[in-house]
């Protein structure tokens, strides 16, 4: 690291109440393919609004039934949700129910099950991408190789006002992201205790995507 590369900021660990008990029924093996959904879409929600606690204001004026006022309004529609498909795919109802105007790009990776390397499939994303706030979702952050590439990927595009936003997270994974985009913070539920020998978050919930869409 050069002297003028200040250092990456510590992941933030959401730790909201709400947050952590909904994670853990998530977690549980029993939890139907229903209930998995509702509370990725409810924990979505609340992780939105944690990542959205910086997006600028701008002034506008109102008349309430009373009277004329000045309110404040978000300013402009300079934010973007990015799903890494597929399972980031279930993170956005919630973030969209918050942010509905909100553009939404995707970039499909998979996980090679041998290499562990991130294999890029699809790439769609908003115009405008180097002046929006970048919010990139996944659930999971396990070996860091997809979110790496993904960021990576969107970089190459243009975009440079990044955060990424992930349900479950490991100490090697965040190591791996800093690592490659040390400008990029990092939100996440959990930091768990690590991975195993197939590169699966434990203790982890299973493959996320698996059990958002009742594949296998
Ligand atoms: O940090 P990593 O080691 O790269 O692993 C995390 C990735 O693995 C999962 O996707 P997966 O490859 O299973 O694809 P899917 O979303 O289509 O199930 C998950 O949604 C992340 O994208
Ligand atoms: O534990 C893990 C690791 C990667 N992807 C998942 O869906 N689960
Ligand atoms: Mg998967």
């Amino acid at each position: 690291m050069t002297l003028e590369t200040p250092p990456p900021l510590p992941p933030v660990v959401l730790d909201h109440p709400l947050i952590q008990h909904k994670l853990t029924h998530l977690r549980r093996k029993e939890t139907s393919t229903a209930g998995f959904r509702r509370l990725v879409r409810e924990l979505s929600l609340l992780m939105c609004y944690e990542a959205t606690r910086n997006l600028p204001l701008e002034p506008v004026e109102i008349t309430t039934p009373l009277e004329t006022m000045q309110g404040e309004q978000l300013a402009g529609p300079d934010v973007c949700f990015i799903s890494i498909l597929r399972a980031g795919n279930g993170l956005l109802d919630g973030m969209l129910d918050l942010v509905p105007f909100a553009p939404v790009g995707h970039i499909g990776l998979y996980r090679d099950p041998d290499s562990l390397e991130a294999v890029e499939y699809y790439l769609k994303l908003p115009t405008q991408i180097a002046s929006r706030r970048c919010i990139v979702v996944d659930p999971m952050l396990a070996t860091g190789h997809s979110a790496a590439a993904a960021l990576t990927r969107l970089k190459e595009k243009g975009a440079k006002r990044l955060l990424f936003v992930c349900l479950l997270s490991t100490p090697e994974g965040i190591a791996c992201l800093q690592k490659a985009h040390p400008d990029v913070p990092i939100l996440t539920c959990s930091i768990d205790r690590g991975l195993d020998e197939h590169g699966y978050i434990r203790p982890g919930l299973g493959d996320a995507g698996d059990r958002l869409f009742s594949t296998r």
